[in-house]
């Protein structure tokens, strides 16, 4: 499947080749068709051209796989609950949010799923409106092209409760109304590199769309036992949302005998990652869309993971990875978030 030049298979090189011709393109495909593999191929390519690029994502999380920021934030919007008249005056106040508004030559978002259309739509209007030539001509997003990738199947926006009294069912971002006028080719990525076994990859892809068969559930019925977990480590259940997550987390913490020991974020606002000042009203947003929590609650014998690859010191690099899980343990608790173990490692 791949090609022994960049890596890539034939489908990826496509949209490559696509970007190459500065075409605004939505490349999408099931779990572990290469997205974001061929996303970083892309990240790249615009890096070596010396090409400014705003690198986004729909969430924070998100954004750290890619060493972006969240589409908010590049849009320096806050939540965009204003109507986009009142959010293009905004910007137009912000010299340096205007800038980069009319330099950016390629917006990458990531996880366009939980783009909401809405939220889409606002920022075409803006870009279209920032970006007219001269002789007052405008184009879909301002011509700017757009590189989006991600999985309408995977997990859907919040809803904008600003649009129409929050009567509305969040729309996908597919479904704006400028999105057709922008998106000049969608290509569907169809070879799955994560897994290898066939069955497996038909289970996950029934399951995609929703349509297991019986044969499939059967298989999956199959395999529910009782878990042996000898390293102290309790295994992961998975939740699709954070609720639900923080729910199951509360009760493995309150079933812990140990006393609390609760930790505050130090927040302040600073700049974002094009050195731009963080104004006051967009901090909601920020906060909201940041991966570290505000407030971590921990108890001896409490099981952590990390959401983050940590790059530094070498040696800790493959160990301390994204989902690396441990227990707290006594003596453990004095250091942990502490500003000087932080800047061990930052
Ligand atoms: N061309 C390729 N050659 C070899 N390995 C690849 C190639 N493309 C992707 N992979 C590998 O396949 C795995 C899945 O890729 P990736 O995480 O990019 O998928 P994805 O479509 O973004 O998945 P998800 O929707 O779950 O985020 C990764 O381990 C990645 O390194």
């Amino acid at each position: 499947m791949s090609d022994s030049n960049n890596g890539l298979s034939q489908e990826q090189q496509y949209v490559l080749k696509l970007v190459r011709n500065r075409k605004s393109v939505f490349f999408t495909g099931p779990a572990g068709t290469g997205k974001s593999y061929l996303l970083k191929h892309i990240i790249a390519h615009f890096k070596v051209k010396e090409i400014p690029i705003a690198i986004t994502a729909s969430t924070g999380m998100a954004a750290l796989n890619i060493k972006g920021k969240t589409l908010h934030s590049f849009a320096g919007v806050g939540l965009a609950k204003d109507s986009a008249e009142t959010l293009l005056e905004r910007i137009k106040k912000n010299i340096g949010l205007l800038q980069r508004w009319k330099t950016t030559h390629t917006l990458i978002i990531d996880e366009v799923s939980m783009i909401e259309a809405n939220f889409f739509d606002k920022l075409e209007y803006i870009a279209r409106k920032l970006r007219r030539t001269r002789d007052g001509q405008e184009k879909p997003f301002g011509g700017m092209q757009l590189v989006i990738t991600g999985d309408f199947f995977q997990l859907p926006p919040v809803p904008d409760t600003s649009f129409n009294h929050g009567k509305n069912l969040p729309r996908f971002a597919f479904e704006a109304k400028s999105w057709m006028s922008c998106i000049e080719e969608p290509v569907f990525l169809t070879h799955v590199f994560r897994q290898t076994d066939s069955t497996f990859i038909r289970i996950l892809g029934n399951m995609r769309k929703g349509v297991l068969e019986n044969r499939d559930i059967d298989l999956l019925k199959g395999l529910s036992r009782p878990l042996d977990f000898l390293d102290d480590i309790e295994p992961v259940e998975l939740f699709p949302v954070r609720k639900q997550v923080d729910t199951c987390n509360k009760e493995k913490l309150d079933a812990l005998p140990d006393s609390q020991h609760i930790y505050y974020a130090m927040d302040a606002l600073g700049d974002d990652m094009s050195k731009i000042p963080i104004p006051k009203d967009n901090s909601e947003a920020v906060f909201e869309r940041f991966a570290a929590p505000a407030i971590v609650i921990l108890k001896i014998g409490a099981q952590v993971m990390l959401v983050q690859n940590i790059s530094q010191p070498k040696e800790l690099s493959e160990k301390l990875v994204n989902g690396s899980l441990v227990n707290v343990k006594y003596g453990q608790l004095s250091t942990f978030l502490r500003l000087r173990t932080y800047r061990r490692w930052y």
